[in-house]
């Protein structure tokens, strides 16, 4: 079995009498997608706060390579790899996208003393950022502003500058959001081949994009998981096609 990376065991989190996260226990192995999917307000955007670090669970823990890190802050989550989601857009929309990730590389170089070298004739920054770019498909789009980009390579480049700065797993929460459906598809081609630079918790509203990508599927409703598996034993679940997936019966 392949190695786990991310693994939840019995996570709680209530707010006030409403147990938005209630015993979840969920693992994320490298290479894979690990799709989260179920109704609104099931408590899929909660579980990630929770492994983000964004909001602290009241009991359960969280381990990230083998080690627990329920205690440390979002800060310190990244640093060990655990990459963002797309909250918060962390681009600076005028630089063109190879310096976006330069200075990501930069920052994780922590140097800062450059005065004496024009930065985009430095190829130690130059050089990393250009194979980040690579590694997400936008190698020909580095001179492109960051403002010009479509949504969808807005997005690509975001999680270059994640993988620039060392991260070794994604928490996306629904990065389709917002793309028509020909971005949607292209993005689509785009998470299938990340899941080989970095394994992927995908919480996603786009049931075609999830099924065309999950390599498991766990189901959240009313914060509990009520089934986990793979595409085909998701989509045959009764109890899930009763809860979420529409079955009259
Ligand atoms: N900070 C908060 N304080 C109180 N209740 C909250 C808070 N955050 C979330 N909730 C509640 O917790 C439940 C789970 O919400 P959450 O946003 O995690 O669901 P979700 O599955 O991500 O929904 P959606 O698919 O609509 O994004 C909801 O009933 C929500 O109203």
């Amino acid at each position: 079995m392949a190695e786990t990376i991310l693994e939840l065991r019995n996570l709680c989190k209530s707010f006030g009498a409403l147990k938005a996260t209630d015993d979840v226990s969920l693992d994320l192995r490298v290479g894979e997608i690990h799709a989260l999917i179920g109704p609104n307000g099931a408590g899929k955007s909660t579980l990630i706060h929770q492994i983000a670090g964004t909001l602290t669970p009241d009991t359960g823990t969280i381990e990230f390579l083998g080690r627990p890190i329920s205690q440390l802050g979002v800060a310190e989550r990244a640093r060990l790899g655990l990459g963002r989601s797309f909250q918060v857009s962390s681009l600076a929309s005028e630089f063109s996208a190879l310096r976006n990730v330069m200075l990501a590389v930069q920052s994780r170089q922590g140097s800062s003393f450059r005065f004496f070298k024009p930065v985009m004739r430095d190829r130690s920054l130059v050089e990393p950022a250009m194979a980040a770019l690579a590694r997400v498909g936008l190698k020909d789009r580095a001179d492109i502003p960051a403002a010009e980009l479509s949504h969808g390579e807005r997005r690509q480049l975001e999680i270059a500058i994640a993988l620039a700065l060392g991260s070794r797993a994604f928490l996306l929460d629904e990065p389709m959001a917002g793309m028509g459906p020909e971005g949607s598809r292209q993005f689509t081609g785009f998470l299938d081949a990340l899941r080989q630079e970095a394994p992927i918790l995908l919480v996603e509203h786009d049931m075609d994009a999830v099924f065309a990508l999950a390599d498991r599927i766990s189901v959240l409703v009313y914060g509990r998981i009520i089934a986990s598996g793979t595409v085909e034993e998701i989509r045959h679940n009764p109890e899930v096609r009763r809860a979420y997936l529409g079955d009259p019966q």
